[in-house]
């Protein structure tokens, strides 16, 4: 089977396969864009796959601008100079070009661009979406150039308070793109311990969504499936980076990973947001980290399902050879083995505890997450 190309309705007009990004400009037509403003990150802004979506925006005589002032773990000093240079530009769109980073930030700048009250007032808490004006909010067309986040088909973005040092979940349902390319050409060049971060980041959205203990079985069989993704071919697009295939079945995993988690997140990403909030780490490598140490500390719970899911995904061994095959993953992969390589500091942990217990991704881990056990989960990662 070679890489292949497919149009998905699934949770949005997904565009599906190499190449795609050629259609850039004709769906900002659709969706009504004349003057689109790209945001795109600082070192993605000077490589040649950026050149080349700007080319056919510039073909198709859209009055297109570039904003790149987005930093990893984009915070709100980058949505206020974005949102200055939509409103200078007039722009009436916004294509979100780039990994997680660029695309949350996209989606922050879309959805800001007059509200009656602060990004901060939009966390993903209840109903705190119906608080904005959703009429303001500008159309958005996604094009990931990772393959792991999944923001892509999400109604969120994620925004660190650089003032609290703290990730914030941001959510409002009109936060979907409108169109997704998934071009899988366009993650060829990530540098490899992207590759590899990102892909751990869909495979911890599949597992933690998958171990969720909410009702949710659309979900489940997804995750399920998005693992198997992930553990058959994010080896491959590791060693390989120029097979299509791998890489398109990398999209795969990450959209559904982030489809999946609708049902729930867990313990690794309440750790890793803190961490990565503190020290600036990579969020799918930090995930990556943690992730044998989270499986053993949910092992009560989850035991049954992992087991399960390993005969699914002809992994021998039940829940030991599951986490074996993570571990492995891991290694194979060579993302540090705990928190201590990744450059957390021991004194800090009491701080991170207080901070991962305040994350809205605790409220899906399958076993309450107390301040004692979350400290000594800390530990154990270190
Ligand atoms: N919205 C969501 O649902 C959601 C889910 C998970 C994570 N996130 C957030 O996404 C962010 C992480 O996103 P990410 O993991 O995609 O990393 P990223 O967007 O921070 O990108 C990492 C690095 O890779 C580079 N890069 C990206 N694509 C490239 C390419 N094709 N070629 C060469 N270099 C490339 C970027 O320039 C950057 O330096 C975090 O802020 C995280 O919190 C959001
Ligand atoms: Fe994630």
């Amino acid at each position: 089977m070679s890489a292949p190309t497919a149009n998905w309705s699934y949770p949005t007009a997904i565009k599906f396969g190499p190449g795609r990004v050629k259609e850039l400009a004709d769906h900002c037509k659709a969706a009504g864009i004349t003057k689109p403003l790209l945001v795109t990150d600082k070192a993605l802004a000077s490589l040649p796959i950026t050149a080349q979506a700007l080319d056919i925006l510039d073909a198709a005589g859209l009055g297109r601008a570039v904003f790149s002032q987005v930093d990893p773990n984009p915070n709100e000093t980058n949505m206020e100079d974005g949102l200055k240079v939509y409103r200078a530009g007039g722009h009436d769109g916004v294509v979100c070009f780039g990994g997680g980073s660029a695309l949350d930030l996209g989606k922050m700048i879309a959805l800001m661009v007059d509200q009656p009250v602060s990004v901060w007032d939009l966390e993903d808490i209840g109903d705190w979406w119906t608080r904005a004006n959703p009429d303001t909010i500008a159309p958005i067309i996604a094009v990931p150039t990772t393959a792991g986040t999944g923001s892509e088909v999400g109604r969120a973005g994620v925004l660190t308070n650089s003032a609290t040092h703290k990730k914030k979940i941001i959510f409002h349902p009109k936060l979907l793109p409108v169109v997704t390319i998934c071009d899988p050409e366009l993650t060829v060049g990530m540098p490899a311990f992207i590759t590899a971060g990102t892909g751990m980041d869909a495979l911890a959205h599949c597992l933690e969504a998958f171990c969720s203990p909410h009702y949710h079985p659309m979900s489940q069989g997804i995750a399920l499936e998005g693992m198997r993704l992930v553990f058959e071919n994010l080896p491959k697009a590791y060693a390989t980076p120029t097979d299509i295939e791998a890489r398109a079945h990398m999209m795969s995993a990450a959209a559904m990973g982030a489809v999946a988690f609708q049902k729930g997140l867990g313990a690794i990403h309440s750790l890793s947001h803190p961490v990565g909030a503190v020290y600036g780490t990579h969020h799918g490598t930090t995930n990556a980290c943690v992730m044998p140490m989270v499986l053993d500390f949910n092992r009560d719970a989850i035991e049954e399902k992992i087991t399960q899911a390993a005969a699914y995904l002809g992994i021998a061994g039940g829940f030991e050879g599951f986490k074996a095959r993570v571990e492995s993953l891991r290694t194979e992969l060579g993302i540090p083995a705990n928190l201590t390589a990744m450059g957390v500091k021991a004194e800090d942990l009491d701080m991170l505890t207080d901070m991962a217990l305040e994350d809205p991704s605790c409220g899906g881990n399958p076993v309450e997450m107390t301040r004692e056990n979350t400290r000594a989960l800390f530990e154990a990662c270190m």
